[in-house]
This record gives C-alpha cells, structure tokens and sequence, in this order.
C-alpha cells in the first residue's frame, strides 16, 4: 500500500468552520479520498447534520478536535483566538492544527496561546474565493513548528486542490498579502463607495464606458458581492496593512492636491519617478496582463461604447505612487496573487505601459474638471478606510460595506459572472 493510501486510511481531518471556504475544502478533501469530519457553529448542526451525507458532521469543534489528525480553523479572522482558546484544549494528541484566516498574525499567535505543546501546526490560506476553480491559484502553506513529515502529509492532502503551493513564513505572508490583498481592496472598496456617494451605476453614465472602466466596475462589484468579515478580517488583523492602506490614501490625496493646484510639471515628475520604479524594469516583450480585447469583452453596459472619455485615473496612479513610496515592486507579489490583485496589476500596467495612455490620464487630470467630484469623493472614501481599519473598527466596516453592498445589489450576480470570465483569461496570462 502505497504512503498516500495509507493516510487516506488512518488519518482524519477535521474542518471547524463549515462556510464558504470551509464546505470548499471539505468536499474537495472528501472527493479525494479522505475521511472528513466537520462542524459550524452548534446551532447549525440539525440543519447541517440533515443536509450532509457525503462526510461526518458533529455538534461542535471539542468533537472535531478530538479525533482529527490534520484540524483546519475556516472561521471568521475576529473569531479565531476565541474559537481557538474553546476548542484547542481538545486537540488530539500530537495532532497537526491550521487555519484558513487571511491573516496569519493573529492566527498563529492564538495556536500558540491555546494549543497544546504536542500539537505542530501547518497553517495554509487558498488565496482564491470558494468559486473559484482551485486549479493553477496560489495556495500558501505555513509550516510554522511541526516534522517534515507532517508537512509532507499536509502536502499530499492539498495536492488534490491542484493549487500552485507556495511556501512562506507568517511574516512573508502578511507582508506581501497586505498589498496583494488588503490595499487592493482598500482601493475597490473606496470606487464602490464613491459611486455610491454620487448616486450613479458606473455602468449606466457613459463617463465610466471603456475598458479599464469595466474592469474596474466588474473587480469592485465583486468584491462588494462577498461577504464584509472576510475583508474587514484580513486588513484589520494585519499590521502591515494598516501602514499601506494609510500610505494609499495619502497618496490619493497628494496626488489630487496637485491636480487641483495645477501643478503640471510636479504631478508629472512624481507620476514618471513612480512607474520607473515599478514599470521600470519591464523588457520589451513583456506581454501586458490585459489587453483591448479582454478589457471591452467584460462590459455590464447593455449599450455598446462609443469611444472612450478620458479619466485621471486617480485610483491608478495612486497605486503606482503608493508603491513607489513603499519599494514595492508588485511584479515579486504574484506568488502571493489573487485574481483581483492581478486584475489590478493588469489595468494599472496597461494604463502605465501603452503608449499615450498615461499622458492622457495625466492631461485630463490637470486640465478637465469632469472627474473631479468622483475624485474627491473617491479619496475621502480611501481616507474612510484606512481610519476603520486603523481603528480596529469591525463594526464600522460592516456598516460602511453593507450599506455600498445594499446599494449595488441588482447587479452582483451578473458583475461577478463576469468578473469570473475576466479573472480565468488574465490568470491564463500571469502564467
Ligand atoms: N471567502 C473567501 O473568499 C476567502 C476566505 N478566507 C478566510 O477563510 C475564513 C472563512 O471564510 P468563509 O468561509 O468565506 O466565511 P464564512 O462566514 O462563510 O464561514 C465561516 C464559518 O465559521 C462558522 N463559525 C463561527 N464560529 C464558529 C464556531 N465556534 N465553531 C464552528 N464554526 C464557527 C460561521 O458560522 P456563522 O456564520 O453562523 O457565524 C461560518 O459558517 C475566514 O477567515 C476568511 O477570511 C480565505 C480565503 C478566501
Ligand atoms: O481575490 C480576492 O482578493 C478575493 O476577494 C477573494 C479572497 C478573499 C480573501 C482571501 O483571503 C483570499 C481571496
């Protein structure tokens, strides 16, 4: 019998946390051949026990604890350490722990508190959502205290997602992930609530038509489309995402100030300085990451454009500066990348590197005043942010998400059929 087969006979894994990502794995664990046990919280279990045949289902976390050999946490980040603190105590012995939190900071540190001294852990983070096809995305595996040969039993389990695997310390992974994925969102987010602000559906007023507009409008509906813990979660839990969403709307606001002062030849010197820094080291076959086609492929608008309107661009070229600041070269992020934060490098770059397109951005934001109340309103939504994320704010931020949410509800299921479509093609590309 070969070792796979003998795992797959003798050890058990146990899920805490049966939602969106926690269901994901545990079917796709079940699928493969391995004895799954899970639970959610214990008044979900009638109702789960019902509706569940393929894998065991019990009461709650102490039952799941006690017999599995490989346990993942797949609960909300602002839960973990009391979740943690509960059912910890009642990990078997010598078993391994892990979690599915975006965050690995707050995550380890409560594995650390609450787990027995016996218990390794190997903790793993899909950056992906749960309808996602796990093929090809990025899957992190922390091996933080546990034998090689439990990392290569968690290894063997994981292969079955078919995942690209990527392995990193906590620290890594928090500091890359700040940028793949809280500023990014910090950034998506604040579009959301700048049209929410000024009343409009980008994809109804002919000022959003064109292709980086579409990307932009399908990535931020998709965000608004999931559920808030999971972003309020990673970027309040993360310390290094506090500093780069705050340095983000710094930027927004540095480089509006300039627009709106005139000052030409200052937002141009900082605008080039940054894309030499982050655009610089691209070759000349470099193949963009998005392109015309792609772009006018993925429109919500029932009216086929009529010619593009410039934009300043604003939420662009403040990444640009942003990381800049920083010394973030996005390019060495892509191990860490999930389709928005490619999509965001993808629309940012074909905005930076097609001939002509800055210089037209750079024009409109000196010289057209159309944008500037959606600029304006754009940066005191990102300055919003990083305040209740700094804060700690969990509250507010599912106040300020849900309400942006409520809003554009109508069109989420079709924005994010597209966003789907439009994350497989620029994955194919990353590749
Ligand atoms: N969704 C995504 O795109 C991704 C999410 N993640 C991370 O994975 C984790 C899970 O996310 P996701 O599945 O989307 O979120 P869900 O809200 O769908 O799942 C979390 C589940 O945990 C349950 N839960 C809460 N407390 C307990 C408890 N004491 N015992 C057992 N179960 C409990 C929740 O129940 P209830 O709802 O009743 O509170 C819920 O069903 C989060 O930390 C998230 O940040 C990681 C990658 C991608
Ligand atoms: O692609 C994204 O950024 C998502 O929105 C999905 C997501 C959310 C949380 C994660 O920890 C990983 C992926």
């Amino acid at each position: 019998m070969s070792q796979e087969e003998l795992w797959k006979q003798t050890k058990i894994i146990g899920i805490i946390g049966l939602g969106d990502m926690g269901m994901m794995y545990a079917r796709r664990f079940t699928e493969a051949g391995w004895k799954v046990i899970g639970c959610d919280r214990e008044e979900n279990y009638p109702k789960l026990k019902e509706e569940i045949k393929d894998f065991q289902i019990v009461q709650n976390g102490h039952y799941v604890s006690r017999i599995s050999d490989y346990i993942i946490y797949s609960v909300e980040a602002e839960h973990i350490d009391k979740i943690v603190a509960m059912y910890g105590p009642s990990t078997k012995l010598n078993a391994i722990v892990g979690g599915q939190t975006s965050c690995k900071y707050q995550e380890i540190r409560s594995f650390e508190r609450h787990l027995p001294p016996d218990v390794e852990i190997i903790s793993v983070h899909s950056l992906h959502g749960p309808k996602v096809d796990t093929t090809g995305q990025p899957l992190v595996i922390i091996q933080h205290r546990s034998s090689d040969e439990s990392q290569q039993f968690v290894n063997l389990l994981m292969s079955c997602l078919k995942s690209k695997l990527v392995y990193l310390t906590c620290e890594e992974h928090d500091k890359i992930t700040a940028d793949t994925q809280a500023v990014t969102h910090a950034a998506f987010l604040s579009m959301g609530v700048a049209w929410h602000a000024s009343n409009q559906y980008p994809w109804e007023v002919p000022k959003w038509i064109g292709g980086i507009e579409n990307a932009k409008i399908n990535i931020s509906l998709r965000i608004y489309s999931n559920k808030w813990h999971v972003y309020a979660g990673l970027a309040i839990t993360n310390p290094s995402a506090h500093a780069q969403i705050l340095r983000y709307a710094t930027s927004c606001s540095d480089l509006f100030t300039l627009m709106i002062q005139g000052k030409d030849k200052e937002l141009r010197e900082r605008i080039y300085t940054a894309k030499q820094k982050v655009f610089g080291h691209l070759g000349e076959k470099h193949q963009l990451l998005l392109d015309d086609n792609i772009l006018q492929q993925f429109s919500l608008s029932k009216e086929p454009p009529e010619g593009k309107q410039p934009n300043s661009h604003l939420s662009l070229l403040a990444i640009v500066d942003s990381w800049s600041m920083l010394n973030i070269v996005p390019y060495d992020h892509m191990i860490c990348s999930t389709p928005v934060f490619r999509t965001f490098l993808g629309v940012t770059e074909y905005l930076f590197c097609t001939p002509n397109l800055l210089d037209e951005a750079l024009d409109c934001a000196i010289t057209n005043t159309e944008f500037r109340h959606d600029d304006l309103e754009f940066i005191i939504a990102a300055r919003n942010w990083s305040q209740i994320v700094s804060n700690g704010d969990f509250s507010g931020y599912k106040r300020e998400f849900e309400k942006t949410q409520e809003f554009f509800k109508p069109m989420l299921p079709e924005a994010n059929r597209l966003g789907n479509e439009m994350a497989k093609k620029i994955l194919e590309r990353a590749q």
